[in-house]
């Protein structure tokens, strides 16, 4: 029995152990993690095409995604208009007088040659007139010129390079006109803004001349208008845009090919309304026919009026022209009651003798002379600075 009893007791604790051994077999090993899900990746506007964020993978590990650093949305990019001061306007013709150089070599450094030689017989004086003619001072310019100067070197007999300097200088400077009243009246009525109309022939720096002018008269303190009247041809209102916008300008335009007085009296009309001291009104210079001219202008000067006074009519002149520009000009000094000559192009040319013709033929003076194409190269005309640029110091 007792044998028994341990045989059941030995397969109650075996069972036991078995029961336990299939308990910790079966039971469950704990939750495992769930697989990380990348986090979303939101496209940040502007960033579309930004690298991927970076990803490590294991080849049997869970994928594990690193988000990127935080990037801040790009904000619209608003570049604010530069708006350029300008030089003032004194004193710019002797920093430019260098660009005369050419007329200098020429016109200057020839006749100051003859007029050295020892002996001036007729051979010379031809040489002389020769040179002033070359150099666009005119005909009779040159020939009354050349009387002067044949009656003064009797008189001195011999000469000495100062005296024959002295002596050219003093014949030029009678020829341009040492006490003409060159000032640009600019100068605005109470309320009233001044006005001056930009005429001339295209292509003879008419739009840039505006645009120049614009620029000094800014640079002396002044607030302008500009007005694109050249409807004629679509570029010189963009071209005028520009110039207005580098120096905060505003400028007044109208249609392609729309009239150009309604745009000039659209203009005088803002620069009454903006109390600004000058509209600076650029035309088309078609030379289809004279009456065409006539009517165009005479129209435009006529709308203007019924605003403000032309103060100034600026003739543009190219100084590389010589007798064709002369003829052109003298069309335009038909049509309208020229004020002044902005004679352009004046750099590079061996032509400085025409502001002499110019202001015979016209009868006006030369009020502005271009020195070359920077936006600064435009001087108030000075006779004795341009002489002595001519004959050297
Ligand atoms: N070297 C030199 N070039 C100049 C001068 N003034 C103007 N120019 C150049 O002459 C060219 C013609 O100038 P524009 O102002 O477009 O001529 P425009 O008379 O207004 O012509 P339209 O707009 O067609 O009427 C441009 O390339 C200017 O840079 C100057 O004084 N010297």
């Amino acid at each position: 029995m007792e044998a028994y009893l341990g045989i059941i007791a030995i397969i109650v604790v075996v069972a036991l152990l078995a029961a336990g051994g299939m308990f910790l077999l079966l039971r469950p090993r704990g939750k495992s993690a769930p697989p990380v899900e990348p986090p979303e990746v939101r496209p940040v506007p502007g960033q579309e095409q930004a690298p991927p964020a970076a990803v490590t993978q294991d080849d049997d590990a869970a994928t594990t995604t690193v988000p990127p650093p935080p990037v801040k949305p790009a904000e619209p990019m608003v570049v604010p208009p530069v708006v350029e001061i300008p030089p003032p306007s004194a004193g710019r013709m002797v920093r430019l007088r260098a660009r005369l150089a050419r007329s200098q070599s020429t016109l200057g450094k020839g006749l100051l040659d003859l007029l050295s030689r020892d002996r001036l017989d007729d051979d010379t004086w031809d040489e002389i007139e020769e040179t002033l003619i070359t150099a666009d001072v005119g005909v009779a310019p040159t020939q009354a010129m050349v009387e002067e100067l044949r009656t003064k070197v009797k008189v001195l007999g011999s000469r000495t390079p100062t005296e024959v300097r002295e002596l050219l200088k003093e014949q030029l400077l009678t020829q341009i006109g040492v006490d003409t009243d060159r000032t640009l009246h600019v100068k605005p009525h109470g309320e009233r803004p001044a006005v001056v109309l930009v005429v001339g022939v295209n292509g003879t720096g008419k739009t840039t001349t505006t645009g120049k002018l614009a620029r000094s008269l800014i640079g002396d303190g002044n607030k302008v208008v500009l007005g694109a009247a050249d409807t004629f041809r679509a570029a010189a209102a963009d071209q005028l845009q520009t110039w207005g916008d580098r120096v905060g300008a505003e400028v007044v335009r109208g249609p392609e090919a729309g009239d150009p007085a309604s745009v000039a009296f659209d203009a005088v009309a803002k620069g009454v309304e903006d109390k600004v001291d000058v509209v600076i009104v650029d035309t088309a210079g078609r030379l289809h026919t004279k009456t065409g001219l006539m009517d165009e202008l005479g129209k435009v000067k006529r709308v203007i009026e019924k605003k403000a006074t032309v103060d100034e009519v600026l003739l543009v002149l190219d100084a590389t022209t010589g007798q064709n520009g002369m003829r052109q000009a003298r069309v335009f000094a038909e049509v309208v009651d020229v004020t002044g000559i902005a004679l352009t192009k004046l750099d590079g040319t061996a032509k400085g003798g025409i502001i002499i013709s110019v202001q015979r033929e016209l009868g006006v003076p030369v009020k502005l002379v271009g020195l070359g194409e920077g936006p600064d190269d435009l001087a108030p005309f000075d006779p004795e600075v341009f002489v002595d640029a001519l004959l050297g110091d």
